[in-house]
């Protein structure tokens, strides 16, 4: 569906983005782009520009140069809310639900984001807005079982462990029918066993279609999900490539050396 500008295949692309905090360069001209139907990993030490570089693909963030484009459009100038109809949605780092609603109503506010009828027809209870809530429901509903929280549909957030919490987030973020979506540290706090787990939920819903990018801190974890690695060390990217060219890479290791007890 690329258009003249994207190249076919590649659902998102990073074209030499900058940005600037001030003096702080946190991307120094990064480019990589994400194959459609892929699992990218997006790795580095703690303060490499990761969830920064996710903040510039969702439109939290304007590049300071660059651009990135979706499906071969420029992301430019766009709203977070825009690029998320257009088919991009995340989770972030720290859990962000609606803690007083239920788990199916955290997943059905996600689902909301597509409805196509407006505040007038919600008030209204027009039969289409009606039609869209019974669909809403019925795909959290589904979102909630493929993600293993059925029995939960019906807590508080706030009362849900927190291995439930981080995969209610997923969910949330899967609702939106997204294209491409983009997990931050989604196995953060989880213990090795969990981790393992939640890796090979990731493949699965990977397998239902969506092409994913992962912020991931865990080498060893990263290496067994992901199709490609993209490594980013002080805002720069260092090194790009298979899981196998990622481990033996010279700069990865030294960027990762005696930095993150994970990938030791
Ligand atoms: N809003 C902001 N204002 C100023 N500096 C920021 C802001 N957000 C991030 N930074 C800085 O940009 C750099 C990159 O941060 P970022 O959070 O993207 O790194 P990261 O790779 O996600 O790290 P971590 O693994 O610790 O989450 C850091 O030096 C950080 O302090």
């Amino acid at each position: 569906m690329a258009d003249e500008t994207g190249r076919p295949g590649r659902i998102l692309e990073v074209d030499d983005v900058t940005l600037r905090f001030g003096g702080l360069t946190a991307l120094d001209q990064v480019s990589l782009h994400i194959e459609e139907g892929e699992i990218l990993g997006l790795i580095g030490p703690n303060g490499a520009g990761k969830t920064t570089c996710f903040n510039v693909i969702t439109g939290v963030y304007e590049p300071t140069m660059g651009q990135v484009r979706f499906r071969g459009g420029s992301l430019a100038g766009m709203k977070k809310h825009q690029i998320t109809r257009l088919g991009i949605a995340r989770t972030f780092q720290n859990i962000r639900l609606f803690k007083s609603m239920t788990a199916l109503e955290n997943v059905m506010v996600g689902a909301d984001a597509n409805h196509t009828t407006g505040v007038v027809s919600a008030l209204f209870r027009t039969p289409k807005h009606r039609r869209e809530e019974g669909e809403g429901h019925e795909r959290a509903m589904e979102l909630l079982d493929f993600m293993g929280l059925t029995k939960r549909s019906g807590e508080l957030a706030a009362n849900l462990s927190y291995g439930d919490q981080r995969r209610l987030e997923i969910a949330r973020a899967m609702a939106t029918e997204p294209a491409l979506l983009c997990l931050d540290e989604p196995a953060a706090g989880f213990n090795p066993q969990e981790k393992v787990e939640l890796m090979e939920l990731i493949r699965r819903v990977r397998d239902r279609g969506y092409t994913v990018l992962l912020i991931e801190h865990d080498m060893r974890l990263v290496m067994g999900v992901t199709d490609r690695i993209v490594v980013l060390e002080f805002g720069k990217k260092i090194a790009e490539g298979t899981p196998a060219e990622i481990r033996d890479n010279p700069a990865v290791i030294a960027a990762y050396l005696g930095v993150d007890e994970d990938a030791s």
